[in-house]
């Protein structure tokens, strides 16, 4: 199985570094991911490909680092409570690094190790939460369809709709999660 090529432990987590092995989590949970060459411009043909066959047309930078962002602590704290997004959450990040913990079928965390280069996309009602690595600082592009909504909904929401919907996919053994990745 592709999960055991990059799962680790991490202080209590399963740990996952090499992302490019992982297609078949992913997809199990509904995650996309790419590699691309921040190097490269926007106008990066793989990345604009994305853009247009998922409809991310917004697109904006954030910088998450001591000096950077406003109220710095309390954003981290916020961002480290267990949450989900009744949208996508799509993250490319540039520079720097950091955790994505998500939780898998089983209701465990699993902790994805994000860096340069790497793209990813959270399904709208997973149950998530994001913290900086040792660098202490990561620049990343947001991507967003539409009129973007940052709406953090934490955890429980077991009677929102959009969290029902997901649940509902992840237990479906026939239909899966979209996969349109890798
Ligand atoms: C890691 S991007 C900034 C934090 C954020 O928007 C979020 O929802 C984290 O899960
Ligand atoms: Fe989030
Ligand atoms: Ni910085």
């Amino acid at each position: 199985r592709c999960l055991e090529a990059g799962l680790g432990s991490c202080i209590g987590h399963n740990f996952l570094s090499n992302l490019q092995y992982l297609p078949c989590f992913f997809s199990e949970i509904g995650v996309l991911y790419w590699h691309l060459d921040p190097k490269k411009s926007e106008s990066e043909e793989e990345l604009a490909k994305i853009r247009k066959d998922r409809g991310y047309n917004y697109m904006d930078y954030l910088d998450i680092c001591p000096g950077k962002l406003a109220n710095f602590e309390e954003k981290l704290k916020n961002f480290f409570t267990e949450h989900m997004h009744a949208d996508e959450e799509i993250r490319y990040c540039l520079e720097g690094g950091g955790y994505f913990d998500v939780r898998d079928k089983d209701d465990k965390w699993v902790r994805i190790w994000i860096k340069e280069g790497d793209m990813i996309v959270l399904p709208a009602g997973i149950y998530h939460r994001f913290t900086l690595d040792a660098a202490n600082h990561v620049k990343l592009m947001r991507l967003f369809l539409g009129e973007p909504v940052w709406t953090a909904h934490n955890r429980p929401q077991e009677d929102h709709p959009v969290r029902q919907e997901y649940v509902k996919r992840l237990t479906d053994d026939n239909a899966g999660l979209a996969l349109a990745a890798h």
